[in-house]
């Protein structure tokens, strides 16, 4: 499930900036999609240049674009906290919450996002929004599927199982569970329904990231708006 209407050009924008904030030494989580592979591939042009990093890949996909491009990896179960996260986004309102999950790796992401001293959103401008109104994903254990289904129609959503795409059957993520594309409709309290989410057995993770990210760099047509929380 992409979502995006932005250019190449603005996403460049944004993930060549964030990329900026890595330093010499610096543990950086790696997030997954177009933008933030904007940011994986100038990160890896400054380790060329000599720059001490540590990437932590948020996926397989982010993991195989670093090893092509060249930036050292540490994996996610060897480090407590990171120094920076970038990552992209599907959607982010006017107070930083964000929905995230296009590429079905907010699980990952969010554990690796979290657990960064400052987390910077890439996105261009066809991510921002008032309030948050993209469906939410949903990712749960296979046998739990119906369950958690029940109960996001319960919470008034209506959940879309993701399908492949040059694959019969449904998406698998990298943990080898499913995802749910959930419509909410706007979401007027996204910290309701992100307790909400979190609290249904068999819900692994789900895509509403409230009150985490520090930054947003949108990438327009002629530069980088900076937005911060607060
Ligand atoms: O959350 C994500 C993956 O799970 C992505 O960061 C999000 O889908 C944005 O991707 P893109 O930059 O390609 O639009």
């Amino acid at each position: 499930m992409k979502t995006t209407g932005g250019t190449d050009d603005q996403k460049r924008r944004a993930g060549e900036r964030a990329a900026e904030l890595v330093t010499d030494g610096t543990t950086v989580g790696l997030g997954t999609g177009s933008t933030a592979a904007f940011a994986v591939r100038a990160i890896a042009r400054a380790v060329d240049d000599g720059l001490d990093v540590r990437g932590v890949p948020t996926s397989f996909a982010t993991r195989e674009l670093a090893r092509e491009e060249g930036v050292p990896l540490v994996a996610l179960d060897e480090v407590e906290t990171l120094d920076l996260a970038i990552d992209g986004a599907d959607q982010v309102d006017d107070d930083l919450n964000a929905i995230k999950g296009g590429g079905a790796a907010h699980t990952r992401e969010k554990v690796v996002d979290a657990a960064a001293d400052r987390f910077v959103v890439v996105a261009d401008p066809s991510k921002t929004a008032t309030t948050l109104d993209r469906a939410v994903a949903v990712e749960v254990l296979p046998d739990a599927r119906t369950t958690v289904a029940a109960r996001l129609r319960e919470l008034g959503g209506d959940p879309t199982l993701r399908r492949a795409e040059r694959k019969d059957g449904p998406v698998v993520t990298d943990n080898g569970n499913l995802v749910f594309d959930c419509e909410f409709g706007p979401i007027d309290d996204p910290a309701t329904l992100s307790s909400d989410l979190s609290a249904i057995p068999g819900c692994v993770e789900h895509g509403l990231f409230v009150g985490m990210v520090d930054e947003v760099y949108v990438g327009t047509d002629d530069g980088v708006e900076v937005r911060t929380r607060g």
